[in-house]
């Protein structure tokens, strides 16, 4: 029989009395995916990930984790989480903080603590081991975080937001360490607002809007799934543009123009046929472009809608 998948999620409601925060939301990651979950504030993202972590009881579906209830993966020490509002002790220093937490992973028993040094290479916590928690900036706070998920070397990491707080640097390091992990065969799953790094990094992008998938694929295949161009040129303000054929926006800065199309074969012929194009720029939709259309149109048809 082949291995569970890191994440079985069959038709999870999640009401907070009348709201409803995650709808009937189905969604099956294998194992060794990296997966970006994408969507507005106060999309379900989170809610999702509190489920997948047994911390919510829900309204209705199912959620298994490896195979397993929540509650019995994150017992065995089968998943890492970083969480947005994810605590730390006060009045401690980050090096007992980690030492604590392995010391109970090799209680346990059921799973070996990673080897320090390569927790601390990896988490990007060098220097850090002496600190009191409460001098960490938000961004070293973050590493820390990242050390304690991976502290029992979890199969599947669930990271919520993980980089809002660390600065480029950190940012980058923290996406190569991911991508380390995943070619060691970690499934990781994280909800992010910096489409660049879901671009980047993601084998796959599940877009949620109003507490339902409203996309799911590869970052190509969301992407193309808006259709739609880019044009951008240089042109002087005396430049016509009110009534090119397939426009949906048309934006100036200075004397670039851009210009926004349903149909660029179609658009483009107009404007050739009208004068030059100086600096001429054709461009596909950006994973940002796709969200944003995939966002606005679940806003249209939900209006109205019984939730
Ligand atoms: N404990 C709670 N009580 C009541 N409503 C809640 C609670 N937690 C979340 N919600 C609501 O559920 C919806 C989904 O919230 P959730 O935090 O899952 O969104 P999100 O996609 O993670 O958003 P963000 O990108 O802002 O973190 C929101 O409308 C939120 O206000």
């Amino acid at each position: 029989m082949p291995p569970a998948p890191a994440l079985d999620i069959r038709g999870l409601t999640v009401r907070y009395g009348d709201a409803v925060a995650v709808d009937d939301l189905s969604l099956t990651i294998p194992r060794g995916q990296t997966v970006a979950l994408l969507g507005p504030n106060g999309a379900g993202k989170s809610t999702t990930v509190n489920a997948v972590l047994g911390l919510l009881n829900p309204t209705a579906g199912e959620v298994e984790v490896l195979g397993r209830k929540p509650q019995d993966a994150v017992r065995a020490g089968s998943v890492g989480a970083m969480l947005q509002h994810g605590g730390l002790p006060t009045e401690a220093r980050v090096g007992e903080v980690i030492d604590l937490v392995r010391r109970s992973f090799d209680r346990a028993g059921q799973t070996t603590a990673w080897p320090l040094e390569d927790l601390v290479a990896t988490a990007g916590i060098d220097g850090l081991l002496g600190r009191p928690v409460d001098a960490l900036s938000g961004g070293q706070r973050q590493r820390v975080l990242l050390a304690l998920a991976l502290v029992g070397a979890p199969p599947l990491l669930l990271l919520d937001e993980p980089t809002s707080a660390m600065d480029v640097e950190g940012r980058r390091a923290f996406w190569t360490t991911m991508r380390g992990l995943a070619a060691r065969g970690h499934t990781v799953v994280f909800a992010t607002h910096h489409l660049d790094e879901a671009d980047a990094v993601a084998d796959r992008v599940v877009v949620v809007a109003g507490g339902r998938v409203v996309a799911d694929g590869t970052t190509a295949e969301v992407k193309a799934g808006v259709g739609g161009r880019t044009i951008s040129f240089t042109a002087g303000p005396e430049r016509r543009l009110d009534d090119v054929p397939a426009v949906t926006a048309v934006t100036r800065q200075g004397s670039t123009v851009t210009l926004a199309t349903a149909d660029a074969d179609t658009t483009l012929r107009a404007l050739l046929a009208d004068g030059g194009l100086p600096d001429l720029e054709v461009r596909g939709a950006t994973l940002e472009d796709a969200v944003i259309s995939l966002i606005a149109a679940r806003r249209q048809t939900s209006i109205g809608a019984p939730r």
